[in-house]
C-alpha cells in the first residue's frame, strides 16, 4: 500500500509531509485509517467494548461493522472505500473499527498486516462454551423472526455422541486455532486481550488496561457507567445521554442440557489450554 495512493491519513505519513499532502492536518477533522482494530471474537462483547472506548475523548469509532478485510466484495472496493467508512477525527484522536468476523477470517491477518504492520489489535474473548451458546442464541433468534425451522442446540452440537466439530459456532470458539493464523503476521505484543466475561461485571477495570495499551491517558471514569437492573448489564452515561446496548446484546440464553455442556467443555479444554500458553495468561472458563 502506497500511503499517498489513498485518500486518507494513515497516521504513518512522515511529519514533514503532512502539511503539504494534507493541508487540513492540523486544523480540520479528516477521516483516518484505524490505528487500532477490534478483530473479535464474535459474541465476545465487541460492541460493548467499542461503545465504552467511544467515551474516551481521544478515541473516535466507526459506528457500523466494516467487514473490509474479511469480505472479498468489500476488500475489492479498495482503501478509499475503507477510509470513507471511518469517522472524522482530530490529529490527536485514535480511530477504531470493530468487525468480529476478522478473527476467524483466513485472509484478514495478511490484509491488515499489509495495510499497517505495526497496528495495535484488540481481541476480546469470552468463555468459549458461553460464546457457542450466545452464537446459537443469535441464529435461533433470527430464524424464529423469519419463521424458519430451528433445532435445539443439543441436536446441532452432538453428532453420534461426539461434539460436532463442523458446527461453525464450535469452530469460532477455537481461539488457539485462529490466533495461530494471526501470529504468522503479528507479534503477540501487538495484541491486547480483553476479558469479555470481566467486561460484563467490571467494565472500568478492563477499559483501564485498554487505555494503557493504547498509550492514552485514563479518561473513562466510574461515573460513565451505571448498572441497569432491567437490562441486567452496565449501560453508559455518554455525553449527557444514557445508553444501553440494543436488544440483540444480552439476550437470555436457552437452558442447555448439562451433560452436553460438559461434553462441549471437555472438547474445548485442550484448545483453551493451548490458547492460555500462546498468550501467557489463563482465564476461568467452563
Ligand atoms: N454492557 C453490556 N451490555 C450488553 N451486552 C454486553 C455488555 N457487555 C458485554 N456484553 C456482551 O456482549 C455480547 C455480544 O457480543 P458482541 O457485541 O461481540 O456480538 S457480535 O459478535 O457483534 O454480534 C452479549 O452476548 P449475549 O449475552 O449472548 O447477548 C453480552 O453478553
Amino acid at each position: 500500500l502506497q500511503e499517498n495512493q489513498i485518500n486518507c491519513i494513515t497516521g504513518r505519513i512522515p511529519l514533514g509531509q503532512r502539511g503539504r499532502l494534507f493541508p487540513s492536518f492540523t486544523s480540520m477533522p479528516v477521516r483516518r485509517i484505524p490505528q487500532t482494530i477490534i478483530v473479535g471474537v464474535r459474541k465476545g462483547g465487541t460492541r460493548a467494548l467499542l461503545e465504552m472506548l467511544n467515551i474516551h475523548p481521544d478515541i473516535v469509532v466507526a459506528k457500523s461493522e466494516v467487514h473490509f478485510f474479511n469480505l472479498d466484495e468489500n476488500y475489492q472496493k479498495g482503501f478509499d472505500w475503507y477510509c470513507a467508512q471511518m469517522p472524522l477525527s482530530q490529529p490527536h484522536q485514535l480511530t477504531i473499527e470493530k468487525t468480529p468476523g476478522y478473527f476467524a477470517s483466513l485472509k484478514a491477518p495478511e490484509r491488515i498486516h499489509s495495510m499497517n504492520s505495526s497496528i495495535k489489535l484488540l481481541l476480546i474473548v469470552r468463555d468459549p462454551a458461553k460464546r457457542v451458546i450466545s452464537d446459537y442464541t443469535q441464529v435461533l433468534h433470527n430464524r424464529k423472526e423469519r419463521h424458519k425451522p430451528y433445532q435445539p442446540l443439543e441436536e446441532i452440537l452432538i453428532h453420534n455422541g461426539q461434539v460436532n466439530t463442523n458446527y461453525k459456532a464450535v469452530q469460532r470458539s477455537l481461539y488457539d486455532v485462529q490466533l495461530s493464523n494471526w501470529l504468522q503476521f503479528f507479534q503477540l505484543n501487538q495484541f491486547h486481550i480483553v476479558d469479555g466475561d470481566r467486561l460484563i461485571v467490571d467494565p472500568l477495570l478492563e477499559l483501564r488496561k485498554v487505555e494503557t495499551f493504547l498509550g492514552l491517558p485514563p479518561r473513562i471514569e466510574p461515573s460513565n457507567f451505571y448498572f441497569n437492573q432491567t437490562k441486567g448489564f452496565f449501560c453508559l452515561h455518554l455525553r449527557g445521554h444514557e445508553k444501553c446496548l440494543d436488544h440483540s446484546k444480552g439476550r437470555p440464553h436457552p437452558m442447555v442440557n448439562s451433560t452436553v455442556l460438559e461434553q462441549l467443555c471437555a472438547y474445548l479444554e485442550e484448545h483453551n489450554q493451548n490458547f492460555f500458553s500462546m498468550v501467557g495468561r489463563t482465564f476461568k472458563w467452563c
